[in-house]
Protein backbone atom coordinates (compact mmCIF):
# COMPACT_ATOMS: atom_id res chain seq x y z
CA UNK A 1 0.00 0.00 0.00
CA UNK A 2 1.70 2.84 -1.26
CA UNK A 3 0.37 6.35 0.73
CA UNK A 4 -0.84 9.25 -2.17
CA UNK A 5 1.95 11.60 -2.59
CA UNK A 6 3.12 14.95 -4.44
CA UNK A 7 6.21 14.75 -6.73
CA UNK A 8 8.43 17.57 -6.61
CA UNK A 9 11.37 18.32 -9.35
CA UNK A 10 14.09 20.08 -7.75
CA UNK A 11 15.14 22.59 -9.72
CA UNK A 12 17.78 23.48 -7.13
CA UNK A 13 16.24 25.79 -4.97
CA UNK A 14 17.16 27.26 -1.64
CA UNK A 15 13.39 26.81 -0.58
CA UNK A 16 12.81 23.08 -2.19
CA UNK A 17 12.77 21.68 1.80
CA UNK A 18 10.35 24.04 2.77
CA UNK A 19 8.20 22.91 0.01
CA UNK A 20 8.18 19.46 1.32
CA UNK A 21 7.70 20.91 4.97
CA UNK A 22 4.65 23.08 4.44
CA UNK A 23 2.82 20.14 2.41
CA UNK A 24 3.42 17.87 5.56
CA UNK A 25 1.98 20.61 8.07
CA UNK A 26 -0.90 20.04 5.55
CA UNK A 27 -1.42 16.61 5.98
CA UNK A 28 0.55 15.69 2.07
CA UNK A 29 3.41 13.45 1.35
CA UNK A 30 6.07 14.72 -0.56
CA UNK A 31 8.53 13.67 -2.63
CA UNK A 32 11.95 14.95 -4.07
CA UNK A 33 12.92 14.32 -7.12
CA UNK A 34 15.63 15.41 -9.85
CA UNK A 35 14.71 17.55 -12.44
CA UNK A 36 15.62 15.30 -15.35
CA UNK A 37 12.82 12.68 -13.53
CA UNK A 38 10.96 11.24 -16.41
CA UNK A 39 7.19 10.58 -16.13
CA UNK A 40 7.50 7.00 -15.90
CA UNK A 41 9.88 7.48 -12.66
CA UNK A 42 7.31 9.81 -10.99
CA UNK A 43 3.97 8.06 -12.08
CA UNK A 44 2.04 5.60 -10.22
CA UNK A 45 -1.39 5.23 -9.02
CA UNK A 46 -0.44 7.37 -5.20
CA UNK A 47 0.85 10.35 -7.48
CA UNK A 48 -1.81 13.07 -7.41
CA UNK A 49 0.30 16.34 -8.63
CA UNK A 50 3.23 17.41 -9.58
CA UNK A 51 5.22 20.35 -8.12
CA UNK A 52 8.12 22.04 -10.09
CA UNK A 53 10.11 24.00 -7.87
CA UNK A 54 12.31 27.55 -8.35
CA UNK A 55 15.65 27.11 -9.26
CA UNK A 56 19.03 29.48 -10.08
CA UNK A 57 19.40 28.93 -13.67
CA UNK A 58 17.33 31.15 -16.51
CA UNK A 59 15.42 29.42 -18.97
CA UNK A 60 17.15 31.26 -21.79
CA UNK A 61 19.88 29.79 -21.43
CA UNK A 62 20.93 26.38 -23.38
CA UNK A 63 21.28 23.35 -21.41
CA UNK A 64 19.21 25.05 -18.51
CA UNK A 65 16.88 22.16 -16.36
CA UNK A 66 14.27 20.92 -18.52
CA UNK A 67 11.21 18.62 -17.67
CA UNK A 68 10.22 15.54 -19.60
CA UNK A 69 6.96 16.88 -21.41
CA UNK A 70 5.61 13.52 -20.93
CA UNK A 71 5.03 14.69 -17.23
CA UNK A 72 2.24 17.08 -18.43
CA UNK A 73 0.36 13.92 -20.11
CA UNK A 74 0.02 11.87 -16.89
CA UNK A 75 -3.25 13.81 -16.08
CA UNK A 76 -2.65 15.10 -12.42
CA UNK A 77 -2.69 18.59 -11.35
CA UNK A 78 0.61 20.45 -12.00
CA UNK A 79 2.06 23.68 -9.76
CA UNK A 80 4.97 25.65 -11.24
CA UNK A 81 6.81 27.66 -8.43
CA UNK A 82 9.41 30.90 -9.72
CA UNK A 83 11.84 28.92 -12.25
CA UNK A 84 8.89 26.47 -12.51
CA UNK A 85 6.19 28.95 -13.80
CA UNK A 86 8.69 30.06 -16.51
CA UNK A 87 9.79 26.63 -17.79
CA UNK A 88 6.15 25.51 -18.43
CA UNK A 89 5.19 29.09 -19.94
CA UNK A 90 8.43 28.44 -22.27
CA UNK A 91 7.76 24.93 -23.31
CA UNK A 92 4.00 25.95 -23.85
CA UNK A 93 4.43 28.91 -25.79
CA UNK A 94 4.47 31.30 -23.64
CA UNK A 95 6.54 34.70 -23.98
CA UNK A 96 9.90 35.09 -21.16
CA UNK A 97 11.65 38.40 -20.48
CA UNK A 98 14.92 39.26 -18.75
CA UNK A 99 13.68 41.76 -16.45
CA UNK A 100 15.32 44.98 -16.23
CA UNK A 101 15.50 45.30 -12.24
CA UNK A 102 15.28 41.99 -10.39
CA UNK A 103 12.61 41.81 -8.29
CA UNK A 104 13.85 40.69 -4.66
CA UNK A 105 11.67 40.39 -1.27
CA UNK A 106 8.60 41.40 -0.78
CA UNK A 107 6.07 42.52 -3.67
CA UNK A 108 2.07 43.21 -3.29
CA UNK A 109 0.44 40.73 -5.79
CA UNK A 110 -3.51 42.19 -7.25
CA UNK A 111 -5.66 38.82 -8.40
CA UNK A 112 -7.51 39.33 -10.96
CA UNK A 113 -9.26 36.37 -11.78
CA UNK A 114 -11.96 35.90 -9.11
CA UNK A 115 -12.52 32.41 -10.32
CA UNK A 116 -8.80 31.09 -9.60
CA UNK A 117 -8.34 28.05 -8.30
CA UNK A 118 -5.17 28.71 -6.49
CA UNK A 119 -6.43 32.24 -4.87
CA UNK A 120 -9.53 30.37 -3.71
CA UNK A 121 -10.58 32.24 -1.04
CA UNK A 122 -7.97 35.03 -0.73
CA UNK A 123 -8.09 38.84 -0.52
CA UNK A 124 -7.78 40.42 -3.78
CA UNK A 125 -4.16 42.21 -2.88
CA UNK A 126 -1.74 39.67 -1.63
CA UNK A 127 1.46 40.24 0.30
CA UNK A 128 4.21 37.66 -1.48
CA UNK A 129 7.97 36.96 -1.54
CA UNK A 130 9.72 37.19 -4.54
CA UNK A 131 13.17 36.49 -5.70
CA UNK A 132 13.78 36.22 -9.94
CA UNK A 133 15.55 38.07 -12.63
CA UNK A 134 13.15 36.51 -15.62
CA UNK A 135 9.30 37.08 -15.59
CA UNK A 136 6.60 35.78 -17.48
CA UNK A 137 5.53 38.74 -19.83
CA UNK A 138 2.96 36.39 -21.83
CA UNK A 139 1.28 33.57 -20.79
CA UNK A 140 0.60 30.84 -23.66
CA UNK A 141 -2.29 30.13 -25.37
CA UNK A 142 -4.79 28.56 -22.78
CA UNK A 143 -3.88 30.57 -19.69
CA UNK A 144 -5.72 33.24 -18.15
CA UNK A 145 -3.44 35.63 -15.95
CA UNK A 146 -4.73 35.50 -12.44
CA UNK A 147 -2.35 37.67 -10.95
CA UNK A 148 0.52 40.92 -11.37
CA UNK A 149 2.56 42.93 -9.66
CA UNK A 150 3.39 46.42 -10.69
CA UNK A 151 6.41 45.22 -11.75
CA UNK A 152 5.14 41.81 -13.37
CA UNK A 153 2.85 41.54 -15.81
CA UNK A 154 1.87 37.68 -15.47
CA UNK A 155 2.82 37.27 -11.61
CA UNK A 156 0.32 33.96 -11.71
CA UNK A 157 -1.32 31.96 -14.28
CA UNK A 158 -3.59 29.13 -14.95
CA UNK A 159 -5.01 26.27 -17.55
CA UNK A 160 -8.38 25.37 -15.60
CA UNK A 161 -8.32 22.65 -18.37
CA UNK A 162 -5.09 20.72 -17.86
CA UNK A 163 -5.20 21.76 -14.62
CA UNK A 164 -1.76 23.99 -14.77
CA UNK A 165 -1.46 26.73 -12.13
CA UNK A 166 1.95 28.57 -11.76
CA UNK A 167 3.32 31.41 -9.74
CA UNK A 168 6.20 33.83 -9.80
CA UNK A 169 6.33 34.03 -5.96
CA UNK A 170 7.62 31.47 -3.83
CA UNK A 171 4.44 30.02 -1.07
CA UNK A 172 6.47 28.13 1.05
CA UNK A 173 8.15 30.96 2.47
CA UNK A 174 7.04 32.58 5.89
CA UNK A 175 6.79 35.55 3.98
CA UNK A 176 4.45 35.20 1.65
CA UNK A 177 1.54 36.13 3.92
CA UNK A 178 -1.25 33.16 2.82
CA UNK A 179 1.33 30.90 1.09
CA UNK A 180 -0.10 28.00 3.05
CA UNK A 181 -3.56 28.61 1.98
CA UNK A 182 -2.09 28.37 -1.81
CA UNK A 183 -0.38 24.84 -1.36
CA UNK A 184 -3.93 23.98 0.25
CA UNK A 185 -5.74 24.66 -2.49
CA UNK A 186 -3.65 23.03 -4.50
CA UNK A 187 -3.67 20.00 -2.74
CA UNK A 188 -7.55 20.44 -3.07
CA UNK A 189 -7.19 20.75 -6.88
CA UNK A 190 -5.07 17.65 -6.37
CA UNK A 191 -8.27 15.80 -4.83
CA UNK A 192 -5.58 14.77 -1.93
CA UNK A 193 -7.29 13.17 1.01
CA UNK A 194 -4.69 15.16 3.40
CA UNK A 195 -4.24 12.30 6.34
CA UNK A 196 -0.16 12.38 6.38
CA UNK A 197 0.97 12.64 10.02
CA UNK A 198 3.85 11.42 12.00
CA UNK A 199 2.70 7.61 12.32
CA UNK A 200 3.21 7.16 8.29
CA UNK A 201 6.65 8.54 8.56
CA UNK A 202 8.08 6.57 11.25
CA UNK A 203 6.08 3.68 8.64
CA UNK A 204 7.86 4.68 5.85
CA UNK A 205 11.45 5.43 7.36
CA UNK A 206 11.37 1.72 9.36
CA UNK A 207 10.97 0.88 5.83
CA UNK A 208 13.76 2.55 4.30
CA UNK A 209 15.95 1.35 7.19
CA UNK A 210 15.02 -2.00 6.62
CA UNK A 211 16.17 -1.68 3.17
CA UNK A 212 19.12 0.18 3.58
CA UNK A 213 20.95 -2.01 6.37
CA UNK A 214 20.00 -5.21 5.69
CA UNK A 215 20.95 -7.50 7.79
CA UNK A 216 24.16 -5.70 8.63
CA UNK A 217 25.02 -4.08 11.94
CA UNK A 218 23.92 0.01 12.75
CA UNK A 219 25.86 2.07 15.44
CA UNK A 220 24.06 5.16 16.36
CA UNK A 221 25.88 8.38 18.53
CA UNK A 222 23.06 8.46 21.50
CA UNK A 223 23.91 12.16 23.01
CA UNK A 224 20.20 11.92 25.03
CA UNK A 225 19.33 15.19 22.86
CA UNK A 226 15.93 14.98 21.01
CA UNK A 227 17.27 13.99 17.77
CA UNK A 228 19.49 11.24 18.35
CA UNK A 229 16.68 9.69 21.03
CA UNK A 230 14.27 9.97 17.83
CA UNK A 231 16.20 8.54 15.63
CA UNK A 232 17.24 5.55 18.20
CA UNK A 233 14.05 4.99 18.62
CA UNK A 234 13.18 4.71 15.14
CA UNK A 235 16.27 2.26 14.02
CA UNK A 236 15.33 0.17 17.08
CA UNK A 237 11.85 0.08 16.16
CA UNK A 238 12.90 -0.84 12.45
CA UNK A 239 15.85 -3.29 12.88
CA UNK A 240 16.11 -3.99 17.11
CA UNK A 241 19.24 -5.81 17.83
CA UNK A 242 21.29 -4.78 14.88
CA UNK A 243 21.23 -1.70 16.52
CA UNK A 244 23.98 -0.71 19.27
CA UNK A 245 23.79 2.93 20.54
CA UNK A 246 27.05 4.71 21.33
CA UNK A 247 26.73 7.37 24.10
CA UNK A 248 30.07 9.60 23.92
CA UNK A 249 31.06 11.32 27.14
CA UNK A 250 33.23 14.15 25.16
CA UNK A 251 33.90 15.50 28.67
CA UNK A 252 32.65 18.73 27.64
CA UNK A 253 29.33 18.02 28.13
CA UNK A 254 26.76 19.13 30.62
CA UNK A 255 26.44 18.63 34.64
CA UNK A 256 25.81 15.19 34.96
CA UNK A 257 24.91 14.69 31.77
CA UNK A 258 25.57 10.95 31.24
CA UNK A 259 24.13 9.72 34.51
CA UNK A 260 20.89 11.63 32.89
CA UNK A 261 20.80 10.08 29.87
CA UNK A 262 21.47 6.60 31.98
CA UNK A 263 18.68 6.89 33.71
CA UNK A 264 16.51 8.16 30.90
CA UNK A 265 16.89 5.08 28.76
CA UNK A 266 16.77 2.80 30.81
CA UNK A 267 13.57 1.77 30.32
CA UNK A 268 13.64 0.72 26.75
CA UNK A 269 15.56 -2.76 25.92
CA UNK A 270 18.39 -1.25 23.99
CA UNK A 271 21.68 -1.94 23.97
CA UNK A 272 24.03 1.22 24.31
CA UNK A 273 27.84 0.97 24.88
CA UNK A 274 28.90 4.51 27.06
CA UNK A 275 32.01 5.66 26.17
CA UNK A 276 34.15 7.88 28.43
CA UNK A 277 36.40 9.58 26.27
CA UNK A 278 36.80 13.03 27.86
CA UNK A 279 40.52 12.53 27.94
CA UNK A 280 40.84 11.91 24.02
CA UNK A 281 38.94 15.43 23.63
CA UNK A 282 40.29 17.53 25.81
CA UNK A 283 43.81 16.30 24.98
CA UNK A 284 43.05 16.93 21.25
CA UNK A 285 41.88 20.31 22.64
CA UNK A 286 44.82 21.87 23.93
CA UNK A 287 45.99 24.95 23.34
CA UNK A 288 43.59 25.11 20.17
CA UNK A 289 41.85 28.23 20.24
CA UNK A 290 40.28 28.88 16.20
CA UNK A 291 36.61 28.28 16.74
CA UNK A 292 36.80 26.31 13.36
CA UNK A 293 39.40 24.03 13.84
CA UNK A 294 37.84 23.21 17.35
CA UNK A 295 34.70 21.93 15.55
CA UNK A 296 37.14 20.05 13.16
CA UNK A 297 39.12 18.22 15.70
CA UNK A 298 36.04 17.66 17.57
CA UNK A 299 34.23 16.06 14.53
CA UNK A 300 37.25 14.00 14.17
CA UNK A 301 37.64 12.81 17.77
CA UNK A 302 33.46 11.40 17.44
CA UNK A 303 34.54 9.55 14.18
CA UNK A 304 38.00 8.45 15.66
CA UNK A 305 35.45 7.16 18.46
CA UNK A 306 32.49 5.94 16.81
CA UNK A 307 34.93 4.16 14.07
CA UNK A 308 36.63 2.46 17.62
CA UNK A 309 33.46 1.56 18.78
CA UNK A 310 31.95 -0.15 15.36
CA UNK A 311 35.27 -2.30 15.07
CA UNK A 312 34.43 -3.98 18.54
CA UNK A 313 30.21 -4.58 17.15
CA UNK A 314 31.32 -4.85 13.50
CA UNK A 315 28.99 -2.22 12.41
CA UNK A 316 29.00 -1.42 8.76
CA UNK A 317 26.69 1.36 9.15
CA UNK A 318 27.10 4.88 11.51
CA UNK A 319 23.21 6.25 12.44
CA UNK A 320 23.24 9.96 12.96
CA UNK A 321 19.90 12.29 14.28
CA UNK A 322 20.90 14.72 11.32
CA UNK A 323 18.29 17.41 10.57
CA UNK A 324 18.02 19.02 7.46
CA UNK A 325 19.43 22.84 9.30
CA UNK A 326 22.37 21.19 10.10
CA UNK A 327 22.56 19.87 6.30
CA UNK A 328 22.39 23.85 5.26
CA UNK A 329 23.88 25.49 7.53
CA UNK A 330 27.13 23.18 7.03
CA UNK A 331 27.98 22.21 3.78
CA UNK A 332 26.24 25.28 1.44
CA UNK A 333 23.35 22.93 -0.21
CA UNK A 334 21.37 24.57 -2.78
CA UNK A 335 24.00 27.58 -3.32
CA UNK A 336 23.46 28.38 0.75
CA UNK A 337 26.82 29.75 2.40
CA UNK A 338 29.42 27.82 5.03
CA UNK A 339 28.23 28.99 8.71
CA UNK A 340 29.26 27.01 10.95
CA UNK A 341 30.64 23.42 10.50
CA UNK A 342 28.10 21.23 12.33
CA UNK A 343 29.98 18.24 13.91
CA UNK A 344 28.06 15.81 12.66
CA UNK A 345 28.03 16.91 9.09
CA UNK A 346 30.92 19.35 7.52
CA UNK A 347 32.91 18.29 10.37
CA UNK A 348 32.39 14.95 8.96
CA UNK A 349 36.20 13.78 7.58
CA UNK A 350 36.40 13.24 3.73
CA UNK A 351 37.16 9.53 3.87
CA UNK A 352 34.42 7.54 5.75
CA UNK A 353 34.57 3.68 6.48
CA UNK A 354 31.40 3.57 7.87
CA UNK A 355 28.38 4.45 5.40
CA UNK A 356 25.89 6.95 6.95
CA UNK A 357 21.96 6.03 8.17
CA UNK A 358 20.36 9.55 8.59
CA UNK A 359 16.60 8.87 8.60
CA UNK A 360 15.97 12.51 9.90
CA UNK A 361 17.26 14.23 7.41
CA UNK A 362 14.65 16.08 5.91
CA UNK A 363 12.91 17.08 8.63
CA UNK A 364 12.85 20.02 10.99
CA UNK A 365 13.10 20.14 14.60
CA UNK A 366 9.25 20.66 15.87
CA UNK A 367 8.85 17.88 13.54
CA UNK A 368 11.40 15.67 15.28
CA UNK A 369 9.40 16.69 18.39
CA UNK A 370 6.08 15.42 17.26
CA UNK A 371 7.56 12.07 15.50
CA UNK A 372 9.46 11.79 19.47
CA UNK A 373 5.79 12.31 21.02
CA UNK A 374 4.58 9.55 18.43
CA UNK A 375 7.32 7.10 18.96
CA UNK A 376 7.09 7.06 23.07
CA UNK A 377 9.78 8.96 23.70
CA UNK A 378 9.04 10.74 27.50
CA UNK A 379 7.94 14.51 27.51
CA UNK A 380 10.62 15.93 29.00
CA UNK A 381 13.49 14.23 26.61
CA UNK A 382 11.10 15.52 23.55
CA UNK A 383 11.19 18.87 25.26
CA UNK A 384 15.06 19.24 25.70
CA UNK A 385 16.89 22.37 24.74
CA UNK A 386 18.73 21.09 22.32
CA UNK A 387 23.19 20.71 22.88
CA UNK A 388 25.72 20.60 20.56
CA UNK A 389 27.84 17.80 19.77
CA UNK A 390 30.77 20.12 19.98
CA UNK A 391 29.37 21.05 24.00
CA UNK A 392 30.63 23.34 25.91
CA UNK A 393 33.87 23.26 24.03
CA UNK A 394 32.13 26.46 22.27
CA UNK A 395 30.74 28.11 24.74
CA UNK A 396 34.25 28.18 25.86
CA UNK A 397 35.73 30.51 23.28
CA UNK A 398 39.47 30.34 23.36
CA UNK A 399 41.23 27.24 24.66
CA UNK A 400 39.12 24.61 26.52
CA UNK A 401 40.74 23.45 29.53
CA UNK A 402 39.14 20.69 32.51
CA UNK A 403 38.82 23.83 35.05
CA UNK A 404 37.18 26.34 32.84
CA UNK A 405 34.67 22.75 31.52
CA UNK A 406 33.88 22.31 35.36
CA UNK A 407 33.73 26.28 36.30
CA UNK A 408 30.68 26.42 33.36
CA UNK A 409 29.13 23.54 33.84
CA UNK A 410 28.58 24.66 37.41
CA UNK A 411 27.20 28.19 36.30
CA UNK A 412 25.32 26.12 33.74
CA UNK A 413 23.79 24.07 35.94
CA UNK A 414 22.57 26.66 37.78
CA UNK A 415 20.83 28.49 35.20
CA UNK A 416 19.13 25.83 33.67
CA UNK A 417 17.67 24.85 37.52
CA UNK A 418 16.30 28.33 38.32
CA UNK A 419 14.45 28.49 34.74
CA UNK A 420 12.55 25.15 35.05
CA UNK A 421 12.12 26.36 38.48
CA UNK A 422 10.00 29.65 37.48
CA UNK A 423 8.44 27.62 34.62
CA UNK A 424 10.69 29.03 31.93
CA UNK A 425 12.32 26.51 30.16
CA UNK A 426 9.62 25.33 28.00
CA UNK A 427 8.96 28.79 26.77
CA UNK A 428 12.05 29.13 25.26
CA UNK A 429 13.96 27.10 23.03
CA UNK A 430 17.38 27.01 24.13
CA UNK A 431 19.48 28.44 27.05
CA UNK A 432 22.89 28.40 28.62
CA UNK A 433 25.57 29.88 30.14
CA UNK A 434 28.90 30.73 28.25
CA UNK A 435 32.80 31.42 30.14
CA UNK A 436 34.22 34.26 27.86
CA UNK A 437 37.65 34.47 28.01
CA UNK A 438 37.71 38.03 29.67
CA UNK A 439 38.85 38.58 33.15
CA UNK A 440 36.86 41.38 35.25
CA UNK A 441 37.81 43.24 38.74
CA UNK A 442 35.05 42.55 41.55
CA UNK A 443 34.74 42.94 45.05
CA UNK A 444 33.68 39.77 47.00
CA UNK A 445 33.83 40.15 50.87
CA UNK A 446 35.61 43.18 50.85
CA UNK A 447 38.32 41.38 48.73
CA UNK A 448 39.05 42.47 45.13
CA UNK A 449 38.52 39.60 42.95
CA UNK A 450 39.78 39.22 39.11
CA UNK A 451 38.01 36.68 37.62
CA UNK A 452 36.11 35.17 35.36
CA UNK A 453 33.02 36.15 33.04
CA UNK A 454 29.96 34.60 32.32
CA UNK A 455 27.31 35.07 29.66
CA UNK A 456 23.44 34.04 29.91
CA UNK A 457 22.15 33.08 26.45
CA UNK A 458 18.09 32.39 26.36
CA UNK A 459 16.47 32.45 22.70
CA UNK A 460 13.92 31.28 21.22
CA UNK A 461 13.13 30.06 17.59
CA UNK A 462 10.84 27.73 15.79
CA UNK A 463 13.75 26.01 13.84
CA UNK A 464 17.03 27.43 15.13
CA UNK A 465 17.46 28.91 11.67
CA UNK A 466 16.72 32.40 13.24
CA UNK A 467 16.44 32.97 16.78
CA UNK A 468 15.26 36.24 19.08
CA UNK A 469 16.47 36.53 22.40
CA UNK A 470 14.18 35.27 25.27
CA UNK A 471 12.92 38.37 27.14
CA UNK A 472 13.21 36.72 30.50
CA UNK A 473 12.28 38.53 33.59
CA UNK A 474 14.86 40.68 36.02
CA UNK A 475 13.67 38.72 38.65
CA UNK A 476 14.97 35.16 37.11
CA UNK A 477 18.18 37.06 35.79
CA UNK A 478 18.97 38.55 39.09
CA UNK A 479 18.12 35.49 40.86
CA UNK A 480 20.62 33.28 38.51
CA UNK A 481 23.41 35.83 38.82
CA UNK A 482 23.40 36.19 42.09
CA UNK A 483 23.61 32.72 42.50
CA UNK A 484 26.16 31.87 39.76
CA UNK A 485 28.78 34.83 41.55
CA UNK A 486 28.20 33.18 45.04
CA UNK A 487 28.01 29.71 44.12
CA UNK A 488 30.42 28.86 41.58
CA UNK A 489 33.90 29.92 42.09
CA UNK A 490 36.35 31.52 39.03
CA UNK A 491 33.19 33.58 38.28
CA UNK A 492 32.75 37.13 39.71
CA UNK A 493 30.36 39.11 36.92
CA UNK A 494 27.38 37.84 34.92
CA UNK A 495 26.38 39.89 31.59
CA UNK A 496 23.00 38.69 29.27
CA UNK A 497 22.85 38.20 25.76
CA UNK A 498 20.16 40.16 23.92
CA UNK A 499 21.25 39.41 20.17
CA UNK A 500 19.07 37.67 17.76
CA UNK A 501 20.15 35.62 15.70
CA UNK A 502 20.97 37.03 12.63
CA UNK A 503 23.03 38.83 13.04
CA UNK A 504 24.90 36.82 15.94
CA UNK A 505 24.81 32.62 15.94
CA UNK A 506 23.13 30.98 19.09
CA UNK A 507 26.07 29.56 19.78
CA UNK A 508 29.27 31.71 20.25
CA UNK A 509 31.57 29.63 18.19
N1 LIG B 1 27.91 12.91 22.98
C1 LIG B 1 27.50 12.27 21.90
N2 LIG B 1 27.59 10.94 21.82
C2 LIG B 1 27.17 10.31 20.73
N3 LIG B 1 26.68 10.91 19.64
C3 LIG B 1 26.58 12.23 19.65
C4 LIG B 1 26.97 12.99 20.79
N4 LIG B 1 26.73 14.28 20.52
C5 LIG B 1 26.21 14.34 19.29
N5 LIG B 1 26.12 13.12 18.75
C6 LIG B 1 25.63 12.78 17.40
O1 LIG B 1 25.59 13.94 16.59
C7 LIG B 1 24.27 14.20 16.14
C8 LIG B 1 23.99 15.67 16.02
O2 LIG B 1 24.00 16.29 17.30
P1 LIG B 1 22.83 17.29 17.67
O3 LIG B 1 23.19 17.95 18.95
O4 LIG B 1 22.52 18.11 16.48
O5 LIG B 1 21.59 16.35 17.89
P2 LIG B 1 21.05 15.69 19.22
O6 LIG B 1 22.06 15.80 20.28
O7 LIG B 1 20.55 14.34 18.93
O8 LIG B 1 19.79 16.57 19.53
P3 LIG B 1 19.75 18.04 20.10
O9 LIG B 1 19.91 18.92 18.87
O10 LIG B 1 18.41 18.14 20.69
O11 LIG B 1 20.87 18.22 21.05
C9 LIG B 1 23.40 13.53 17.17
O12 LIG B 1 22.13 13.25 16.63
C10 LIG B 1 24.19 12.29 17.47
O13 LIG B 1 24.00 11.30 16.50
O1 LIG C 1 24.98 18.95 17.01
C1 LIG C 1 25.37 20.05 16.75
N1 LIG C 1 26.62 20.15 16.28
C2 LIG C 1 27.20 21.31 16.02
O2 LIG C 1 28.34 21.34 15.61
C3 LIG C 1 26.39 22.46 16.25
N2 LIG C 1 26.64 23.78 16.12
C4 LIG C 1 25.50 24.44 16.49
N3 LIG C 1 24.57 23.56 16.86
C5 LIG C 1 23.20 23.84 17.28
O3 LIG C 1 22.52 24.30 16.13
C6 LIG C 1 21.61 25.37 16.46
C7 LIG C 1 21.98 26.60 15.66
O4 LIG C 1 23.21 27.04 16.16
P1 LIG C 1 23.97 28.32 15.65
O5 LIG C 1 22.98 29.42 15.60
O6 LIG C 1 25.05 28.55 16.66
O7 LIG C 1 24.51 27.97 14.30
C8 LIG C 1 21.73 25.55 17.96
O8 LIG C 1 20.70 24.80 18.55
C9 LIG C 1 23.10 24.99 18.27
O9 LIG C 1 23.20 24.50 19.60
C10 LIG C 1 25.09 22.34 16.71
N4 LIG C 1 24.58 21.13 16.94
N1 LIG D 1 13.76 31.69 -7.71
C1 LIG D 1 13.69 31.29 -8.97
O1 LIG D 1 13.18 30.22 -9.28
C2 LIG D 1 14.39 32.15 -9.98
C3 LIG D 1 14.14 31.69 -11.39
C4 LIG D 1 15.09 32.33 -12.38
N2 LIG D 1 16.44 31.91 -12.10
C5 LIG D 1 14.97 33.85 -12.31
O2 LIG D 1 15.89 34.51 -11.91
O3 LIG D 1 13.94 34.39 -12.68
MG1 LIG E 1 22.81 17.47 20.84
Amino acid sequence: MHHERVAILDFGSQYTRLITRRLRELGAFGLVYAPGATAEEIGGPDLKGVILSGGPNSVMEAGAPDIDPAILALGVPVLGICYGQQLLARNLGGVIHRSARREYGKALIRLTDPESLLFDGLDPEQQVWMSHGDHVEKAPAGFRVTAHTRGVPVAAMEDRARRIVCIQFHPEVTHTAHGSRILLNFLHLCGMKLDWNAGHFIEEKVKDIRRQVGKGRVVLGLSGGVDSSVAALLLHKAIGRQLTCVFVDTGVMRKDEMAQVQEAFSPFDMQVRWVDAGRDFLSALEGVSDPEQKRKIIGRTFIEVFDREAAQVQADFLAQGTLYPDVIESSGVGGAVLVKSHHNVGGLPDVMKLKLVEPLRELFKDEVRRTGLALGLPEDMVWRHPFPGPGLAVRIPGCVTADRVQILQEADAIFIQELKAAGWYRTTSQCFAVLLPVQTVGIMGDERTYENMCALRAVTSEDFMTADWARLPHELLEKVAQRIVNEVKGINRVVFDITSKPPATIEYE
